[in-house]
């Protein structure tokens, strides 16, 4: 981009490439993930902004509570354990992620809800692969949008309202002059994710893969609300542990099964009732 300083080799300057010629070999890159990236542009750009640490702060105008009815006292239930009957399969996961989930980003197995599931979030496969940081990070982005980026997780069973509380949030924001955009699970799976089933490892691949994209797009600067069953905890954190502190904000429709089944708006609960479809949580 024309009259933007970016750090990427081809745009220096001969005298910079002088001077690096100068040092060489030169020393090894170091490894860089896009969060230490983006916090060195902004550092390098601008004077850094304090993080969000509360989802209130997302430098949006107060917004009035929206209220999602019916809205059940909510049923925890521990990974791996059964549920209470009727009760959803999700649960809300407050504050940072355990230290064994954390390790899902350097590629080891988990010993997870059901069965031991290979987890490779943020390890490339590819070597001889480097971070190029650019002049402009997510500090300049927010300046000129007026906001912090940030992501709202909704989970939730199929019915629960995930979608309809996306477009309202999302609505609700542009509104209000700020920029968000809706990651869909359903819409997902007809592009980004149409290779993906539903088992377990599938979920697990269709959550890393949004999560990466809603990272993007916080880093844009963006509201993003993303809207997927997401059932299993570890996938979640997963994706929480690629924001940081406070910005990735997750909402849990704890709507009672019976009531998600009594809307079935897709026929769904009625196909797996059948034995039609499997795997429907
Ligand atoms: N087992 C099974 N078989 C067929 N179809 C199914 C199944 N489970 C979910 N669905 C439908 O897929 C929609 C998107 O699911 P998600 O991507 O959000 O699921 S997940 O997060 O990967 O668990 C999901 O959208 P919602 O109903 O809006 O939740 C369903 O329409
Ligand atoms: N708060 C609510 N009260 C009553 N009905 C709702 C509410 N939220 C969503 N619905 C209805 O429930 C059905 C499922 O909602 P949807 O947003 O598609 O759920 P999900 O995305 O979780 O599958 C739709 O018919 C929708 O109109």
């Amino acid at each position: 981009m024309e009259g933007l300083p970016c750090r990427h080799p081809a745009a220096s300057t001969a005298a910079q490439r002088g001077a690096r010629l100068a040092r060489w070999p030169p020393p090894p890159p170091r490894p860089r993930g896009p969060r230490a990236a983006s916090r060195a542009a902004s550092c390098a750009a601008t004077p850094v902004v304090a993080r969000s640490r509360s989802p209130a702060n997302l430098g949006l105008p107060p917004t009035p509570r929206l209220r999602i009815a019916p809205s059940p006292a909510p049923a925890r239930v521990a990974a791996g354990q059964g549920r209470p009957r009727g009760a959803p399969l999700v649960e809300c996961a407050g504050g940072r992620p355990r230290e064994e989930e954390r390790s899902a980003h350097v590629g080891v197995s988990l010993v997870g809800e059901d069965k031991v599931l290979q987890m490779s979030s943020t390890v490339p496969k590819a070597s001889n692969i480097f971070w190029h940081d650019c002049a402009v990070g997510q500090v300049d982005r927010q300046k000129l949008l007026k906001q912090k980026g940030c992501v709202v997780w909704i989970t939730g069973l199929s019915g629960s309202g995930k979608s309809t509380l996306a477009c309202t949030l999302g609505r609700e924001i542009h509104a209000r002059g700020k920029l968000a955009y809706v990651l869909d699970g359903d819409n997902l799976r007809h592009g980004l994710n149409k290779d993906l089933g539903f088992k377990a490892e599938d979920r697990a691949e269709n959550i890393r893969r949004v999560g990466e994209v809603a990272k993007l797009f916080a880093d844009a600067g963006l509201v993003c609300i993303a809207s997927l069953i997401s059932p299993y905890r570890r996938d979640r954190e997963s994706c929480r542990a690629l924001l940081s502190d406070g910005t990735f904000i997750e909402v849990f429709l704890n709507m009672p099964l019976e009531l998600c089944e009594s809307r079935d708006p897709k026929g769904l609960y009625k196909l797996a009732r059948a034995g039609k479809i499997k795997g429907i949580l």
